[in-house]
């Protein structure tokens, strides 16, 4: 059994490689990273170290690696796939969707066995996306054929691995908690299960849950941490006052999840007190840039600020919290960032108005608009 796997990165070397070669696939990496490339074909086997006390470390084995950058050997590679999975980042997967589609066209020409395509990002629908960007690049007779053939089931992943300062370039140090929620309902019927996925017949309230508690609560301690001077998550989490707004920021989307969900209110207080403690793990250190990186990706309209708020909105639940996490965001000044600086670029030049409208699609008059407003005066009062 061979998977194929996009991004050799923290989450592919740390999570998804670790689980499929576990499970008994070959895993075949797929990355633009030469030195990670060329090391993992050498040495066909890392390290995975828990971010513990007692640094529980693992050997990954049966691994290799291709050069993303070869159109022909990612078309090949996926022609001979038995799974794909990716884990490059949600507005990466258009970069990959060729050599898919290439290799998606191999398979659907010689009849080849049905075949998963899960795209591990943090997104909701992040399969169903990279489905439209390789379709598009399918005609329309293998496009009817793939359709029937190739199966994208969205997923949602969670397991927070920092960025990695080691000698060895591949070893990777990851926290011991993870989930890894598969939606079986978008799969074939006879599939086959992987020990460590947990499959679902409904994705959402996982997807959900997961994007707007552990990620709606890291981006707020990314950003109220960056603007209070710290430079890591472990750092903002000793902040009584960063907690604070963290934890109101989970209870709004909290109330949202509980009344979309039907969630069971005292389970899914546990489960925040759970995130929070995970942020505060002190055998990690994960830097405020990496948590708040791609700010206009977090601040999109369906991702982990701007969805729970405007759905808070609608239910009548107060929204301050959110609303000081996104103003926050807007405070996120980190030059090597590309989409820090061009929000930078447009608030200077534009407003903060203008800016927030632009990347949010919050309209101008709307009342989570202004509240945004009044936040980013009291930050910078
Ligand atoms: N790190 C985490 O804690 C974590 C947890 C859950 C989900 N995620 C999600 O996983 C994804 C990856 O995050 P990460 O932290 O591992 O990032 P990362 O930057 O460590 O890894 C991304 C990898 O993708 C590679 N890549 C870029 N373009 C490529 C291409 N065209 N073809 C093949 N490879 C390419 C990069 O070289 C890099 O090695 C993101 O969507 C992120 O939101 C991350
Ligand atoms: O990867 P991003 O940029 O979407 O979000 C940054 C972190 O919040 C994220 O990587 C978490 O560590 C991860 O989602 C935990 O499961």
């Amino acid at each position: 059994m061979r998977a194929v796997h996009f991004g050799a990165g923290n989450i592919g070397r740390g999570f998804i490689g670790l689980i499929l070669s576990r499970a008994g696939y070959e895993v075949v990496f797929s990355d633009v990273n030469d030195t990670l490339v060329s090391e993992l074909r050498r040495r066909k086997q890392y390290t995975v170290e828990l971010a513990n006390d007692t640094k529980d470390t693992e050997t990954v084995t049966n691994v290799t690696a291709i050069d993303g950058k070869d159109a022909a050997a990612v078309a090949d590679a996926v022609d001979h796939a038995d799974l794909v999975t990716t884990a490059v980042g949600v507005s990466i997967l258009k970069h990959i969707a060729a050599g898919i589609a290439e290799g998606i066209k191999r398979r659907v020409e010689r009849g080849a066995r049905p075949l998963h395509v899960i795209a591990c990002e943090n997104a909701i629908g992040g399969s169903a996306q990279l489905k439209e960007h390789v379709f598009a690049l399918l005609d329309e007779a293998t496009r009817a054929k793939a359709e029937v053939s190739v199966y994208f089931p969205n997923a949602a992943v969670d397991r927070i691995v920092p960025i990695q300062h080691h000698e060895d370039p591949l070893h990777v140090q990851v926290e011991p908690f993870y989930e890894w929620v598969v939606d079986r309902s978008q799969m074939a019927p006879d599939h086959k299960e992987i020990e460590g996925i947990l499959y679902v017949q409904d994705l959402e309230p996982y997807i959900e849950r997961k994007l707007f508690t552990v990620n709606t609560g890291h981006c707020v301690a990314a950003y109220l941490g960056y603007v209070a001077g710290y430079a890591t998550i472990q750092e903002a989490m000793k902040d009584g006052k960063v907690v604070d707004s963290i934890q109101g920021a989970l209870e709004e989307t909290g109330a949202v999840l509980v009344k979309r969900f039907g969630l069971d209110q005292g389970e899914h207080k546990k489960y925040i007190s759970k995130i929070l403690d995970r942020f505060r793990n002190p055998n990690l250190t994960d830097e405020v840039t990496r948590v708040g990186r791609s700010p206009l990706r977090k601040l999109s309209p369906n991702d982990r600020l701007v969805r729970p708020a405007l759905q808070a909105q609608e239910y009548g639940i107060p929204t301050d919290h959110l609303a000081l996490g996104m103003a926050a965001a807007c405070k996120f000044d980190i030059a090597e960032d590309p989409e820090a600086a061009e929000l930078q670029q447009v608030i200077r030049s534009e407003g903060l108005g203008v800016a927030l409208t632009r990347y949010t699609s919050i309209p101008a008059d709307h009342p989570l608009h202004r509240q945004v407003l009044e936040q980013y005066d009291i930050i910078n009062s």
